[in-house]
């Protein structure tokens, strides 16, 4: 069995972007820079209204994983795609990318593969609208034993937490990696997410998992709370390591007693999808090659400031020029 550097378990999503401004989406009732989840019709009328389109494998973990794979990390993804033409080209282009994605499209049932149409603002936000389709039907006969105690560095996507099998898979994914020695951890997802299922969170992060990733709001949603350095200090009582992404702000990582707080250089984002996604690839890598969690960061960075600087949520540029370029490597 192969061992992978990092796998990733998210929901897998066609993303469909074009641009608008905000009196469209106030005129398709969008609520602007955050992810609403619509149904199967809306999509399509929403769908119809793009102008000038363009379709790309998409998902918050899975663009962890493809950005990580592109640093040279041997990685794998696990999530549900049905087998139709969505489904197939999302599978093809995570094989492509150099990232196992490790279980076929699905046969069979209705639901279809996932997508989001995305519209980007002319300041760079992005407010996703996601069809999940069969994404997230993800349960624990997906996520295979082998794969999970194979994995040195295991990412959990907190948006399928929504459902009892997804908790339920999680767990065991989390569990099997540890049986074989490795690291599970979460990228928090979504602060309504936790405002859903926030004890189940809570108790995953406590009692099963290594390292969590999430924006402030996120960290916030964790505790209820406005104040953000009590929701850090709280969460890093439960969890070893506890990665902070503050927008401008910078990033702060808690590791036991011990704060980083890297700045970053604030730009006007061209778009800002996958910004989270990005950095947690960059982080990650840094990790899974034994960097210290300074530097982790400030590749997670460089990474994070190259996705925003074009439109899609993955990465178009050599970053490993790009980071040997930053000394970072
Ligand atoms: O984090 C960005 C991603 O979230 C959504 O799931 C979209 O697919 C997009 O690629």
């Amino acid at each position: 069995m192969k061992t992978y550097q990092l796998t990733g378990i998210g929901n897998a999503v066609v993303d469909v972007i074009s641009q608008a401004d905000d009196s469209f989406l106030e005129l398709m009732g969008i609520e602007k820079g955050i992810m609403q989840l619509i149904e199967q019709e809306r999509g399509e009328v929403l769908y119809a209204s793009m102008e000038g389109r363009v379709q790309t494998p998409g998902g918050s973990v899975a663009n962890t994983i493809a950005g990580a794979g592109a640093l040279g990390l041997d990685s794998a993804f696990i999530g549900r795609v049905h087998d139709d033409a969505l489904g197939r080209f999302y599978a093809d282009a995570m094989n492509e990318d150099g990232v196992d994605f490790v279980n076929p499209p699905v046969p069979g049932g209705e639901l279809p593969t996932s997508r989001s149409m995305i519209f980007v603002s002319p300041d760079g936000e992005r407010s996703m609208n996601t069809y999940l389709g069969i994404s997230s039907e993800l349960s624990s006969e997906d996520v295979s034993e082998d794969v999970a105690g194979n994995s040195q560095i295991m990412f959990l996507e907190g948006y399928l937490f929504d459902k009892e099998k997804g908790k339920a898979a999680f767990l065991e994914a989390a569990r099997n990696c540890h049986k074989g020695g490795g690291k599970a951890g979460i990228a928090i997802s979504d602060p309504f997410c936790v405002e859903r299922h926030r004890v189940d969170f809570l108790l995953l992060i406590e009692n099963e998992l290594d390292f969590v990733i999430g924006n402030e709001a996120e960290i916030k949603s964790l505790f209820e709370t406005d104040d953000l350095e009590e929701a850090l200090a709280k969460t890093a009582e439960i969890c070893p390591l506890v990665v902070c992404t503050r927008s401008g702000d910078g990033v702060t990582v808690l590791n036991g007693d011990a704060r980083i707080d890297v700045p970053v250089e604030k730009v006007i984002p061209v778009d800002a999808t996958g910004a989270g996604d990005q950095f947690a690839a960059g982080f990650l890598y840094g990790m899974a090659t034994g960097r210290d969690y300074e530097t982790c960061a400030r590749i997670g960075n460089v990474c994070a400031r190259e996705v925003i600087s074009h439109i899609g949520p993955r990465p178009e540029a050599n970053m490993l020029e790009l980071l040997r370029g930053k000394g970072l490597l």
